[in-house]
């Protein structure tokens, strides 16, 4: 029979939290299904607010409306720990293609100076850069309620993940635990509709490194994911207040890469401004360490 290649499912999430085992074993095996599959499902029923969630889209299209001069007083490359505005066209993402139509922000946990993994240099571990004044408070106090959230909602997927590959679900509470992450806003432009579909992206064909990474859509289609079985691009449905949940490639590292980390890429020819939020789970920065130092010496 020929193979099925179908969009992400929309799963519903709810049964994490509830009472129903039947249901809960349910989504455990849908997410082992789409895991071994494409690496890429859909959730709904989760505990993020949805006024928070248009609390964030409102302050990131706000913020990208800013002149280009304000927006690169915080420019990231005045950091060397990735946070802060990333310029229009600034990254390649797929070898041979035009640079990205996209720009961005990289917002991560607020840690100090003296803080452990800022002196250790650990991944994208440092302050934040927020926009002067009392739009630029807004704005922070929005996207760290919202961060916050999101590392509870990476926690529970993980959880569920760790279900589906038959461990309990507390498997990850050390990786979970002092964990890095870094959301990232993304703007798309709405790219020329006669744009050449082998140059023009709105970011090029890769996958993502960490762990998880738990996406929100806003209404403009544009994202897609690769079937390798047929070869083709499958579009992901924005669904509004849903999360896109995919795996990086670490996860499918420690699955023996049976679980698949996939390419995906956007290319955005809706006629519309596209945003964005990715939200990378890179978890504890010295968990491997920690693991490696437990295996007994032989
Ligand atoms: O904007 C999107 O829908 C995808 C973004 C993405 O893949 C990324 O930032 O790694
Ligand atoms: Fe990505």
């Amino acid at each position: 029979m020929a193979p099925i290649a179908e969009a992400p499912p929309i799963l519903d999430f709810s049964a994490f939290y509830g009472n129903d085992e039947v249901a809960k074993a349910k989504l455990v095996d849908d997410v082992r299904k789409c895991c071994l599959r494409n690496g890429f499902f859909q959730i709904v029923g989760h505990r993020v607010p949805a006024q928070l969630q248009d609390d964030v889209l409102a302050s990131l299209k706000h913020f990208f409306s800013l002149p280009k001069s304000v927006k690169e007083e915080v420019h990231k490359d005045n950091t060397t720990w990735n946070r802060g505005y990333e310029s229009f066209g600034s990254q390649i993402l797929e070898a041979g293609t035009l640079p990205d139509s996209k720009e961005g922000f990289y917002i991560g946990e607020e840690i100090a100076k003296d803080h452990p993994y800022f002196v250790h240099k650990k991944l994208n571990s440092g302050p934040n850069q927020w926009p002067e004044g009392s739009e630029g408070m807004t704005f922070k106090e929005t996207s760290m309620a919202y961060y916050s959230e999101m590392h509870a909602l990476a926690r529970d997927v993980l959880a569920t993940l760790a279900r589906s590959l038959d461990l309990g679900e507390d498997y990850f509470n050390d990786f979970t635990s002092g964990a890095v992450a870094t959301l990232r806003y993304l703007h798309y432009p709405p790219q020329p509709s006669d744009s050449d579909e082998k140059l023009a992206r709105g970011i090029g064909a890769h996958t993502d490194f960490g762990s998880v990474t738990l996406l929100m859509q806003d209404e403009v289609e544009g994202l897609q994911v690769w079937e390798k079985t047929t070869g083709a691009w499958l579009d992901v449905e924005p669904v509004k207040g849903a999360y896109v949940v995919n795996l990086g490639n670490m996860f499918m590292r420690w699955s023996n890469d049976r679980y698949v980390s996939n390419l995906h890429r956007v290319i955005n020819k809706s006629g519309k401004e596209r945003y964005s939020v990715p939200f990378f789970y890179s978890g504890n920065p010295d968990f491997g360490e920690r693991r490696v130092s437990q295996v007994p010496a032989n």
